[in-house]
């Protein structure tokens, strides 16, 4: 690893992007973040504190802000990107051509369609002069700008990028691992958004302890198959962008997924759950896009289809448990034959 400390630069100011950039001017990185609101950009300047993504968070005197885009990017050599993916595409739109040469990392866990296109493709298409990557793992925003200890994977084929980006994030409460499974990263950070949906219901209606392992086990068997199917190494999923993230996902409270899928158990519509969130819920549009791409590639996903069947086809969910509850009994563990089957994406 290297002591250099690139200048950074951080895109979206919801409760992700302001607690990486947070976390690196408490590390005397110098950081700039940026976000639209203006009113926002003043108060955590004046305020230190960004009281509608992290209330009660008192944030790092050094932490600038700006809703200045180009001013934001004019020296930085690191971008990090925590825009939803619905807006993700729009925003680098603006910029593509500033990104020349910059490492350029996403940290949003979403799937554009059509195309089915993780965000750090969009990023290569928007800005094909950039150096590309990817963060992920077990890192929900509160308890990182809380000081809880944790770690995360960047991933990228540019291992300089990499070790840029460890120089800049690690430090006593964070640990960043580095991967060159990029796609992989990506689709685990993706995917377990849909299982943590499925806990949080689960998780409302009182289901045991041994409903949720089963879950969550099973999820990232279903993840793991669809994934070695799409060209990602299985491998990546048994580390903290697969397993990792999977786990906090599902048994966190404090997952916005999670959340939703809690109101859906407590019988509150979709509109309903999301609405009061008042954040993002990338689970959701990746349930839409995941359920249509497994159809058209024949990948088995029993869980995805019993949620999409709860969420947007409406059926009963004693049906849905019955069904899933009757569907074949296969092998346990698929690890062994998903070995077999090469990576091609990396
Ligand atoms: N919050 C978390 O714990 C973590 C979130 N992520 C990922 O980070 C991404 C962003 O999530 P959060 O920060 O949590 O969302 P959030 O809902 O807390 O905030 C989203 C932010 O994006 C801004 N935004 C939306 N559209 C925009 C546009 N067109 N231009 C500029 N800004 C725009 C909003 O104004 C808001 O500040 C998501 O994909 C999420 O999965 C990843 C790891 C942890
Ligand atoms: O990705 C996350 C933690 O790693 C955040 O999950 P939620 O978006 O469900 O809050």
């Amino acid at each position: 690893m290297t002591d250099r400390k690139a200048s950074v630069c951080v895109l979206g100011g919801g409760s992700f992007g302001t607690t990486l950039a947070n976390l690196m001017a408490s590390e005397a990185v110098p950081v700039t973040l940026w976000l639209r609101d203006p009113e926002m950009a003043r108060h955590i300047s004046e305020q230190h504190e960004n009281p509608r993504y992290l209330p009660g968070i008192a944030l790092d005197e050094r932490l600038q802000v700006t809703t200045d885009l180009n001013a934001a990017l004019a020296t930085a050599e690191i971008v990090f990107l925590a825009i939803p993916s619905s807006s993700f595409r729009t925003v680098l739109q603006q910029i593509g051509p500033q990104l020349a040469g910059k490492q350029v990392v996403s940290t949003t866990k979403g799937i554009e369609q059509p195309g089915f296109l993780m965000m750090s493709q969009i990023v290569e298409q928007e800005a094909p002069e950039a150096h590309v990557g990817v963060l992920s793992g077990p890192n929900l925003a509160k308890e990182i700008a809380a000081g809880e200890l944790t770690a995360t994977v960047v991933a990228s084929e540019d291992e300089q990028l990499c070790r840029d980006v460890q120089a800049v994030l690690g430090c006593a409460n964070l640990r960043v691992y580095a991967s060159q499974d990029r796609y992989g990263v990506e689709l685990g950070g993706a995917l377990k958004n849909v299982y943590a949906i499925i806990s949080g219901m689960a998780s409302a209606l009182g289901m045991g302890e041994n409903t949720k392992a089963m879950l969550i086990t099973r999820a990232l068997a279903e993840m793991t198959r669809f994934a070695v199917h799409m060209g990602a190494n299985p491998l990546t999923f048994l580390g903290l962008a697969g397993v990792g993230d999977l786990i906090v996902t599902c048994v966190s409270p404090q997952s916005r997924n999670f959340q939703v899928g809690h109101a859906l158990g407590k019988g509150e519509t979709l509109e309903q759950g999301v609405a009061r969130l008042g954040q993002v819920a990338e689970g959701v549009n990746t349930l839409r896009v995941l359920k249509q791409k497994a159809a058209e590639e024949g990948v088995y996903m029993p869980l995805v289809d019993g949620l999409h069947a709860i969420v947007f086809e409406h059926k009963p969910l004693p049906a849905v448990i019955a069904r899933l509850m009757s569907a074949e009994q296969k092998n346990d563990v698929e690890f062994a034959a998903f070995m077999s089957a090469a990576p091609v994406k990396s």
